[in-house]
Protein backbone atom coordinates (compact mmCIF):
# COMPACT_ATOMS: atom_id res chain seq x y z
CA UNK A 1 0.00 0.00 0.00
CA UNK A 2 2.23 2.88 -1.03
CA UNK A 3 0.86 6.56 0.16
CA UNK A 4 2.36 9.46 -1.42
CA UNK A 5 2.49 12.33 1.36
CA UNK A 6 2.00 15.60 0.01
CA UNK A 7 2.56 18.18 3.35
CA UNK A 8 2.60 21.63 1.89
CA UNK A 9 2.27 24.92 2.92
CA UNK A 10 1.76 26.79 5.93
CA UNK A 11 -0.23 24.35 8.69
CA UNK A 12 -0.31 21.43 6.08
CA UNK A 13 3.23 19.87 7.13
CA UNK A 14 2.46 20.37 11.12
CA UNK A 15 -0.96 18.82 10.41
CA UNK A 16 -0.18 16.21 8.25
CA UNK A 17 2.49 14.97 11.16
CA UNK A 18 -0.16 14.30 13.44
CA UNK A 19 -1.69 12.11 10.67
CA UNK A 20 1.34 9.84 9.70
CA UNK A 21 1.47 9.21 13.31
CA UNK A 22 -1.93 8.51 13.75
CA UNK A 23 -1.17 5.93 10.98
CA UNK A 24 2.43 4.50 12.36
CA UNK A 25 0.20 4.07 15.81
CA UNK A 26 -2.01 1.59 14.02
CA UNK A 27 1.26 -0.25 12.75
CA UNK A 28 -0.70 -1.30 9.01
CA UNK A 29 1.18 -3.97 7.43
CA UNK A 30 2.52 -3.53 3.68
CA UNK A 31 2.48 0.73 4.26
CA UNK A 32 5.25 2.85 2.10
CA UNK A 33 5.06 6.69 2.34
CA UNK A 34 7.06 8.37 -0.29
CA UNK A 35 7.07 12.39 0.58
CA UNK A 36 6.81 14.77 -2.53
CA UNK A 37 7.01 19.04 -2.39
CA UNK A 38 3.77 20.39 -3.47
CA UNK A 39 2.32 24.50 -3.65
CA UNK A 40 4.57 27.46 -2.62
CA UNK A 41 7.51 25.41 -1.19
CA UNK A 42 7.97 23.57 -4.22
CA UNK A 43 7.65 26.55 -6.29
CA UNK A 44 10.68 28.04 -4.50
CA UNK A 45 12.21 24.64 -4.70
CA UNK A 46 11.59 23.15 -8.17
CA UNK A 47 10.03 26.29 -9.78
CA UNK A 48 6.58 24.84 -9.86
CA UNK A 49 3.89 24.38 -7.76
CA UNK A 50 3.45 21.00 -8.51
CA UNK A 51 6.77 19.11 -10.27
CA UNK A 52 6.91 16.24 -12.50
CA UNK A 53 8.50 14.02 -9.96
CA UNK A 54 5.48 15.25 -7.36
CA UNK A 55 2.96 14.26 -9.94
CA UNK A 56 4.77 10.99 -11.28
CA UNK A 57 4.40 9.80 -7.13
CA UNK A 58 1.19 10.81 -6.76
CA UNK A 59 0.25 8.50 -10.30
CA UNK A 60 2.13 6.00 -9.19
CA UNK A 61 0.99 5.73 -5.23
CA UNK A 62 -2.42 4.02 -4.30
CA UNK A 63 -3.49 6.96 -2.23
CA UNK A 64 -1.93 10.44 -1.70
CA UNK A 65 -2.64 12.19 2.01
CA UNK A 66 -2.30 15.97 1.23
CA UNK A 67 -1.91 19.01 3.81
CA UNK A 68 -2.84 22.33 2.30
CA UNK A 69 -1.27 24.80 -0.33
CA UNK A 70 -1.41 28.33 0.20
CA UNK A 71 1.29 31.23 0.73
CA UNK A 72 0.41 34.65 0.89
CA UNK A 73 4.27 35.75 -0.53
CA UNK A 74 3.17 33.56 -3.80
CA UNK A 75 -0.50 35.90 -4.25
CA UNK A 76 1.67 38.22 -6.93
CA UNK A 77 3.12 35.20 -8.82
CA UNK A 78 1.45 34.53 -12.50
CA UNK A 79 -2.07 32.56 -11.81
CA UNK A 80 0.29 28.77 -12.70
CA UNK A 81 2.35 29.53 -10.42
CA UNK A 82 0.39 30.10 -7.66
CA UNK A 83 0.42 27.11 -4.75
CA UNK A 84 -3.03 26.65 -5.60
CA UNK A 85 -2.42 25.17 -8.92
CA UNK A 86 -0.62 22.07 -7.56
CA UNK A 87 -4.15 20.92 -5.58
CA UNK A 88 -6.55 22.07 -8.65
CA UNK A 89 -3.86 20.16 -11.15
CA UNK A 90 -3.58 16.78 -8.73
CA UNK A 91 -7.34 16.85 -8.74
CA UNK A 92 -7.41 16.98 -12.62
CA UNK A 93 -4.75 14.97 -13.70
CA UNK A 94 -5.92 12.09 -11.33
CA UNK A 95 -9.39 12.70 -12.70
CA UNK A 96 -10.85 13.06 -8.63
CA UNK A 97 -13.85 14.34 -9.53
CA UNK A 98 -16.25 13.07 -6.75
CA UNK A 99 -15.21 14.63 -3.90
CA UNK A 100 -17.28 13.62 -0.65
CA UNK A 101 -16.99 16.23 2.70
CA UNK A 102 -19.00 14.50 5.61
CA UNK A 103 -19.98 16.65 8.18
CA UNK A 104 -21.48 15.00 11.16
CA UNK A 105 -21.98 16.75 15.07
CA UNK A 106 -19.31 15.34 17.57
CA UNK A 107 -21.27 14.28 21.12
CA UNK A 108 -20.11 17.12 23.52
CA UNK A 109 -19.32 19.65 21.19
CA UNK A 110 -22.79 20.57 19.80
CA UNK A 111 -22.09 24.03 22.78
CA UNK A 112 -19.12 25.18 20.85
CA UNK A 113 -20.93 25.06 17.02
CA UNK A 114 -21.76 28.90 15.73
CA UNK A 115 -25.59 27.31 15.43
CA UNK A 116 -27.76 26.94 18.91
CA UNK A 117 -27.14 23.34 20.15
CA UNK A 118 -30.17 21.68 19.30
CA UNK A 119 -29.88 22.50 16.02
CA UNK A 120 -26.21 21.64 15.60
CA UNK A 121 -26.61 17.90 17.55
CA UNK A 122 -28.40 16.93 14.40
CA UNK A 123 -26.22 18.15 11.78
CA UNK A 124 -25.23 14.21 9.83
CA UNK A 125 -24.56 15.44 6.14
CA UNK A 126 -22.34 14.46 3.34
CA UNK A 127 -21.73 17.35 0.70
CA UNK A 128 -20.56 15.25 -2.80
CA UNK A 129 -19.31 18.12 -4.15
CA UNK A 130 -17.91 17.76 -8.40
CA UNK A 131 -14.23 18.41 -8.47
CA UNK A 132 -12.98 18.69 -11.87
CA UNK A 133 -15.15 20.99 -13.74
CA UNK A 134 -17.27 24.37 -12.98
CA UNK A 135 -15.85 27.77 -13.08
CA UNK A 136 -12.50 26.44 -11.65
CA UNK A 137 -11.14 25.06 -14.71
CA UNK A 138 -13.26 26.99 -17.53
CA UNK A 139 -11.39 29.53 -19.50
CA UNK A 140 -9.88 32.70 -17.67
CA UNK A 141 -9.01 35.89 -18.83
CA UNK A 142 -8.27 39.38 -18.02
CA UNK A 143 -8.92 41.75 -21.06
CA UNK A 144 -10.08 45.37 -21.75
CA UNK A 145 -14.08 46.29 -21.91
CA UNK A 146 -14.59 48.04 -25.25
CA UNK A 147 -14.66 51.67 -23.69
CA UNK A 148 -11.19 50.79 -21.88
CA UNK A 149 -12.39 49.26 -18.39
CA UNK A 150 -10.51 46.26 -16.96
CA UNK A 151 -12.51 43.11 -16.94
CA UNK A 152 -11.77 39.34 -15.75
CA UNK A 153 -13.47 36.33 -16.65
CA UNK A 154 -13.83 32.79 -15.76
CA UNK A 155 -16.25 30.34 -17.83
CA UNK A 156 -18.53 28.48 -16.22
CA UNK A 157 -19.85 25.38 -17.98
CA UNK A 158 -20.09 22.06 -17.27
CA UNK A 159 -21.05 19.06 -19.77
CA UNK A 160 -23.68 16.45 -19.05
CA UNK A 161 -21.19 13.39 -18.28
CA UNK A 162 -19.61 14.98 -15.55
CA UNK A 163 -22.92 15.92 -13.83
CA UNK A 164 -23.70 12.25 -14.76
CA UNK A 165 -21.31 10.87 -12.95
CA UNK A 166 -21.14 12.92 -10.12
CA UNK A 167 -24.96 12.25 -9.98
CA UNK A 168 -24.14 8.77 -9.74
CA UNK A 169 -21.83 8.94 -6.82
CA UNK A 170 -24.44 10.77 -4.94
CA UNK A 171 -27.11 8.77 -5.20
CA UNK A 172 -25.01 5.37 -4.64
CA UNK A 173 -24.06 7.39 -1.41
CA UNK A 174 -27.68 8.25 -0.73
CA UNK A 175 -28.27 4.41 -0.92
CA UNK A 176 -26.16 3.67 2.14
CA UNK A 177 -27.39 6.69 4.26
CA UNK A 178 -31.04 8.00 5.05
CA UNK A 179 -32.22 8.25 1.07
CA UNK A 180 -31.98 11.72 0.40
CA UNK A 181 -29.98 13.71 -1.96
CA UNK A 182 -30.51 17.55 -2.01
CA UNK A 183 -29.16 19.06 -5.34
CA UNK A 184 -27.76 22.39 -5.16
CA UNK A 185 -27.36 24.62 -7.81
CA UNK A 186 -28.31 27.87 -9.35
CA UNK A 187 -31.15 27.13 -12.28
CA UNK A 188 -33.03 30.42 -11.69
CA UNK A 189 -30.11 32.23 -13.13
CA UNK A 190 -27.43 29.93 -14.92
CA UNK A 191 -27.74 27.52 -18.13
CA UNK A 192 -25.06 25.82 -16.60
CA UNK A 193 -27.06 25.14 -13.49
CA UNK A 194 -30.70 24.28 -15.92
CA UNK A 195 -28.43 21.86 -17.43
CA UNK A 196 -27.00 20.19 -14.17
CA UNK A 197 -31.00 19.72 -12.95
CA UNK A 198 -31.80 18.15 -16.05
CA UNK A 199 -29.46 15.92 -15.70
CA UNK A 200 -29.65 14.93 -12.05
CA UNK A 201 -33.36 14.17 -13.20
CA UNK A 202 -32.28 11.26 -15.26
CA UNK A 203 -29.98 10.24 -12.94
CA UNK A 204 -32.58 9.91 -10.49
CA UNK A 205 -35.11 7.93 -12.30
CA UNK A 206 -32.77 5.35 -11.70
CA UNK A 207 -32.86 5.56 -8.00
CA UNK A 208 -36.48 5.27 -7.40
CA UNK A 209 -35.84 4.32 -3.84
CA UNK A 210 -33.97 7.86 -3.14
CA UNK A 211 -35.87 10.95 -2.98
CA UNK A 212 -34.09 13.74 -4.60
CA UNK A 213 -34.96 17.83 -3.93
CA UNK A 214 -33.74 20.77 -5.55
CA UNK A 215 -32.71 23.97 -3.54
CA UNK A 216 -30.81 27.14 -4.73
CA UNK A 217 -27.84 27.81 -3.27
CA UNK A 218 -28.91 30.85 -1.55
CA UNK A 219 -31.31 28.82 -0.17
CA UNK A 220 -29.49 25.83 0.63
CA UNK A 221 -26.94 28.38 2.78
CA UNK A 222 -29.70 29.35 4.80
CA UNK A 223 -31.40 26.05 5.26
CA UNK A 224 -27.65 24.57 6.44
CA UNK A 225 -28.33 26.89 9.34
CA UNK A 226 -31.76 27.02 9.80
CA UNK A 227 -31.83 22.88 10.06
CA UNK A 228 -28.95 21.32 8.88
CA UNK A 229 -30.15 17.99 10.55
CA UNK A 230 -32.54 18.13 7.37
CA UNK A 231 -29.99 17.77 5.20
CA UNK A 232 -28.64 13.57 4.03
CA UNK A 233 -26.45 13.99 0.72
CA UNK A 234 -25.93 17.09 -0.70
CA UNK A 235 -25.06 17.09 -4.67
CA UNK A 236 -23.38 20.25 -6.22
CA UNK A 237 -20.65 21.65 -8.30
CA UNK A 238 -17.21 23.13 -7.41
CA UNK A 239 -17.89 26.34 -6.73
CA UNK A 240 -21.24 25.90 -4.15
CA UNK A 241 -19.44 22.91 -2.52
CA UNK A 242 -16.28 24.66 -1.57
CA UNK A 243 -17.92 27.48 0.04
CA UNK A 244 -21.04 25.18 1.65
CA UNK A 245 -18.50 22.78 2.89
CA UNK A 246 -16.53 25.62 5.26
CA UNK A 247 -19.88 27.22 6.48
CA UNK A 248 -20.73 23.04 6.84
CA UNK A 249 -17.96 23.17 9.23
CA UNK A 250 -18.77 25.76 11.42
CA UNK A 251 -22.20 24.17 12.09
CA UNK A 252 -20.09 21.09 13.50
CA UNK A 253 -17.92 23.24 15.15
CA UNK A 254 -14.49 23.83 13.22
CA UNK A 255 -12.84 23.98 10.02
CA UNK A 256 -10.31 22.06 11.58
CA UNK A 257 -12.68 19.39 12.02
CA UNK A 258 -14.18 18.65 8.86
CA UNK A 259 -12.23 15.94 6.63
CA UNK A 260 -12.27 15.18 2.82
CA UNK A 261 -11.94 12.40 0.02
CA UNK A 262 -11.01 13.37 -3.61
CA UNK A 263 -12.35 10.12 -5.61
CA UNK A 264 -11.99 8.74 -9.17
CA UNK A 265 -12.97 5.31 -11.36
CA UNK A 266 -9.54 4.32 -10.81
CA UNK A 267 -9.23 0.80 -8.82
CA UNK A 268 -6.10 -0.17 -7.32
CA UNK A 269 -5.49 -3.90 -5.51
CA UNK A 270 -6.35 -2.54 -2.46
CA UNK A 271 -9.43 -0.29 -3.49
CA UNK A 272 -9.77 2.93 -5.16
CA UNK A 273 -7.32 5.47 -5.59
CA UNK A 274 -7.84 8.56 -4.06
CA UNK A 275 -6.44 11.79 -2.69
CA UNK A 276 -7.32 12.87 1.04
CA UNK A 277 -6.93 15.97 2.51
CA UNK A 278 -8.89 18.89 5.18
CA UNK A 279 -11.03 20.66 4.04
CA UNK A 280 -9.41 23.96 5.21
CA UNK A 281 -6.20 25.52 3.64
CA UNK A 282 -2.85 26.43 4.54
CA UNK A 283 -4.43 28.86 7.53
CA UNK A 284 -0.67 31.33 7.09
CA UNK A 285 -2.45 33.46 10.24
CA UNK A 286 -1.22 30.55 12.13
CA UNK A 287 1.12 29.05 10.79
CA UNK A 288 4.39 27.90 12.07
CA UNK A 289 2.89 28.40 15.68
CA UNK A 290 2.04 24.61 16.18
CA UNK A 291 -1.33 25.24 17.32
CA UNK A 292 -3.44 24.22 14.24
CA UNK A 293 -6.31 21.18 15.01
CA UNK A 294 -5.03 18.15 13.24
CA UNK A 295 -8.29 16.40 13.96
CA UNK A 296 -9.20 17.11 9.90
CA UNK A 297 -6.32 15.61 8.37
CA UNK A 298 -6.36 12.77 10.70
CA UNK A 299 -10.17 11.95 10.29
CA UNK A 300 -9.20 11.97 6.12
CA UNK A 301 -6.29 9.26 6.81
CA UNK A 302 -9.30 7.51 8.20
CA UNK A 303 -10.87 8.10 5.10
CA UNK A 304 -7.86 6.49 3.26
CA UNK A 305 -8.15 3.31 4.74
CA UNK A 306 -11.95 3.07 4.08
CA UNK A 307 -12.05 4.33 0.46
CA UNK A 308 -8.34 3.24 -0.91
CA UNK A 309 -7.25 0.73 1.62
CA UNK A 310 -10.56 -1.51 2.36
CA UNK A 311 -10.08 -0.79 5.91
CA UNK A 312 -12.84 -0.32 7.27
CA UNK A 313 -12.18 -1.52 10.99
CA UNK A 314 -9.10 0.76 11.46
CA UNK A 315 -10.99 3.40 9.69
CA UNK A 316 -13.71 3.26 12.41
CA UNK A 317 -10.73 3.25 14.99
CA UNK A 318 -9.79 6.42 14.46
CA UNK A 319 -12.61 7.95 14.07
CA UNK A 320 -13.62 6.36 17.45
CA UNK A 321 -10.31 7.66 18.76
CA UNK A 322 -11.12 11.46 17.48
CA UNK A 323 -14.76 11.43 18.79
CA UNK A 324 -12.91 9.64 22.25
CA UNK A 325 -10.52 12.74 22.74
CA UNK A 326 -12.99 15.33 21.77
CA UNK A 327 -15.59 13.83 24.53
CA UNK A 328 -12.85 13.51 26.81
CA UNK A 329 -12.42 17.49 26.59
CA UNK A 330 -9.44 18.14 24.38
CA UNK A 331 -9.89 21.88 22.27
CA UNK A 332 -7.20 23.14 20.14
CA UNK A 333 -7.59 27.06 19.78
CA UNK A 334 -10.03 26.54 16.69
CA UNK A 335 -12.20 25.19 19.50
CA UNK A 336 -11.81 27.92 21.98
CA UNK A 337 -8.93 25.55 23.62
CA UNK A 338 -5.72 25.57 24.06
CA UNK A 339 -4.04 22.25 23.25
CA UNK A 340 -2.26 22.41 20.38
CA UNK A 341 -1.20 20.20 16.92
CA UNK A 342 0.89 17.68 18.71
CA UNK A 343 -0.81 17.96 22.03
CA UNK A 344 -4.33 16.55 19.87
CA UNK A 345 -2.78 14.09 17.85
CA UNK A 346 -1.13 12.16 20.95
CA UNK A 347 -4.36 12.82 22.48
CA UNK A 348 -6.05 10.69 19.39
CA UNK A 349 -3.17 8.34 18.88
CA UNK A 350 -3.69 6.89 23.07
CA UNK A 351 -7.20 6.62 22.24
CA UNK A 352 -7.05 4.44 19.73
N1 LIG B 1 -6.94 22.46 -0.42
C1 LIG B 1 -6.14 23.46 -0.18
O1 LIG B 1 -4.93 23.31 -0.20
C2 LIG B 1 -6.70 24.79 0.18
C3 LIG B 1 -5.90 25.88 0.12
N2 LIG B 1 -6.36 27.11 0.50
C4 LIG B 1 -5.37 28.20 0.52
O2 LIG B 1 -4.97 28.39 1.88
C5 LIG B 1 -4.58 29.75 2.07
C6 LIG B 1 -5.34 30.34 3.24
O3 LIG B 1 -6.72 30.42 2.90
P1 LIG B 1 -7.87 30.89 3.89
O4 LIG B 1 -8.95 31.45 3.08
O5 LIG B 1 -7.30 31.68 4.99
O6 LIG B 1 -8.49 29.51 4.48
P2 LIG B 1 -7.93 28.53 5.60
O7 LIG B 1 -8.85 27.36 5.61
O8 LIG B 1 -6.50 28.25 5.42
O9 LIG B 1 -8.10 29.36 6.98
C7 LIG B 1 -9.32 30.00 7.33
C8 LIG B 1 -9.32 30.28 8.83
O10 LIG B 1 -9.48 29.04 9.52
C9 LIG B 1 -8.41 28.79 10.38
N3 LIG B 1 -8.05 27.36 10.27
C10 LIG B 1 -8.00 26.63 9.15
N4 LIG B 1 -7.62 25.38 9.43
C11 LIG B 1 -7.44 25.31 10.75
C12 LIG B 1 -7.03 24.26 11.62
N5 LIG B 1 -6.74 23.02 11.19
N6 LIG B 1 -6.93 24.55 12.94
C13 LIG B 1 -7.21 25.78 13.39
N7 LIG B 1 -7.61 26.80 12.62
C14 LIG B 1 -7.71 26.57 11.29
C15 LIG B 1 -7.26 29.68 9.89
O11 LIG B 1 -6.37 29.98 10.94
C16 LIG B 1 -8.02 30.88 9.34
O12 LIG B 1 -8.31 31.79 10.38
C17 LIG B 1 -4.87 30.45 0.76
O13 LIG B 1 -3.68 30.53 0.03
C18 LIG B 1 -5.87 29.54 0.06
O14 LIG B 1 -5.86 29.66 -1.33
C19 LIG B 1 -7.62 27.29 0.96
C20 LIG B 1 -8.48 26.21 1.03
C21 LIG B 1 -8.09 24.89 0.62
C1 LIG C 1 -7.54 25.89 -3.93
C2 LIG C 1 -9.00 25.77 -3.60
C3 LIG C 1 -9.84 25.58 -4.79
C4 LIG C 1 -9.18 24.64 -2.67
C5 LIG C 1 -10.39 24.76 -1.81
O1 LIG C 1 -10.77 25.79 -1.29
C6 LIG C 1 -11.10 23.55 -1.50
O2 LIG C 1 -11.01 22.57 -2.21
O3 LIG C 1 -11.85 23.57 -0.50
MG1 LIG D 1 -12.37 25.46 0.19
Amino acid sequence: MKIAVLPGDGIGPEVTREALRVLDALSLPGLTLFEGDVGGVAYRRHGHPLPDETLAMARQADAVLFGAVGDPSCDTLEAHLRPEQAVLGLRKDLDLFANLRPAKAFEGLEDLSALRPEIAGAIDLVIVRELTGDVYFGEKARGQTEDGRREGWDRMAYAEDEVRRIAHTAFRAAGTRRGKVTSVDKANVLETSRLWREVVEEVAAEYPDISLEHMYVDNAAMQLVRDPGAFDVVLTGNLFGDILSDQASMCVGSIGLLASASLGERQTEYGTFGLYEPIHGSAPDIAGKGIANPMATILSAAMMLRHSFGREDDAARIERAVAAALADGLRGGDLGGSDNCEAIGTAVCQRL
